[in-house]
């Protein structure tokens, strides 16, 4: 597991900034998750015991139950880039939606520092605090644009919903913000006013980065978001977001099946099988020394 020493000395940490942990000290974690668990089904009580990647399986013998990730736990630091490889079905996008409130957990806690100081397990807090977090501390990019945009609406309609949400009314300072946004993710401004269904692949994942930034939040999720597009269009999506992580200081929790973009964007790298974190570091660290089997399968592939 990871030791939780390193980080990359964020340029949000110790700053007042929207992450809010001004005077919080240079190791204080941003995000601290602890036995992250989501099982479908009934689990009985051998679930645990009989299912990971040592069964080579996420299902369990007993009751049929299946374990989509179990006792994950990592710390995240501001401005840090953490990501979680693995295959299909290891977990990975149901840790980020757990943490963006997307799915309900079955046990596990996740304090976010800008929220009650970390007091608090925020997998708890009610439906309107969840809304709050999600809106002022948060953002998503989802594999599916479809997930994170709403076809009906403008690029600009998108966005505003978002500063709307966290409570910005005034609609020449939001069309302002919003033109900006655009132009931050190299989409032409004129076309604010066009739904996202008019646009290429690669621009409507710019249009969700720039809805998710939109608040400033100190914390980013980006679920496989350049899988499906043409490898050149990937690669401006991932320059962009290598860009945007250097200049906004955001922390980013990246999903990807492709250890590619994993090296490209990430510090540090939790693998994931069986709904288990089987391997975690520095990024650098596990693509030159991978220590488990399944990690070393990994970056054999890469090679
Ligand atoms: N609604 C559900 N009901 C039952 N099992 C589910 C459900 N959603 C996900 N799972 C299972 O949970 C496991 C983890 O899924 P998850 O989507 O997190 O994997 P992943 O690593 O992100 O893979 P992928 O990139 O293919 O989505 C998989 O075995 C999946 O089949």
């Amino acid at each position: 597991m990871n030791n939780g020493n390193h980080h990359n000395g964020a340029a949000t940490a110790g700053g007042v900034g929207p992450a809010g942990i001004a005077g919080a000290g240079d190791n204080q974690w941003l995000l601290r998750v602890r036995n992250l668990t989501k099982i479908y089904g009934e689990p009985g009580p051998r679930t645990l015991e009989l299912t990971g990647p040592e069964f080579s399986s996420n299902i369990c013998p007993d009751t049929d139950s299946i374990v989509a990730c179990a006792e994950v736990s990592f710390d995240l630091y501001p401005g840090e880039v953490l990501g979680i490889v693995g295959e299909s079905g290891s977990g990975k996008s149901t840790v980020v939606k757990l943490l963006y409130f997307d799915l309900g957990k079955t046990a596990g806690s996740a304090l976010l520092y800008p929220y009650d100081q970390g007091q608090t397990n925020m997998l708890e807090a009610s439906g309107q605090q969840k809304r709050r977090i999600r809106n002022h501390l948060m953002g998503m990019v989802y594999q599916n644009p479809r997930d994170g945009l709403n076809f009906h609406f403008s690029s600009g309609g998108n966005i505003a919903e978002k500063l709307i949400m966290a409570g910005q009314l005034h609609v020449g300072g939001i069309r302002e913000r919003a033109s900006q946004l655009l132009e931050k993710t190299e989409i032409p401004v004129r076309r604010l006013d066009d739904t996202p269904a008019t646009f290429s692949g690669g621009m409507q994942q710019r249009v969700q980065i720039a809805k998710a930034i939109a608040n400033n939040p100190p914390l980013l999720f980006l679920d496989e978001v350049t899988t499906g597009l043409d490898v050149s269009v990937q690669a401006r999506v991932l320059d962009l977001i290598r860009e945007l992580q250097q200049e906004l200081g955001i922390a980013m929790i990246v999903v990807s099946h492709d250890l590619s973009v994993i090296r490209m964007l990430t510090d540090r790298t939790l693998v994931m099988k069986n709904g288990r974190i089987v391997e975690s570091g520095l990024t650098d660290q596990i693509l030159q020394d991978p220590q488990h089997a399944y990690t070393q399968l990994l970056v054999s592939s890469l090679l």
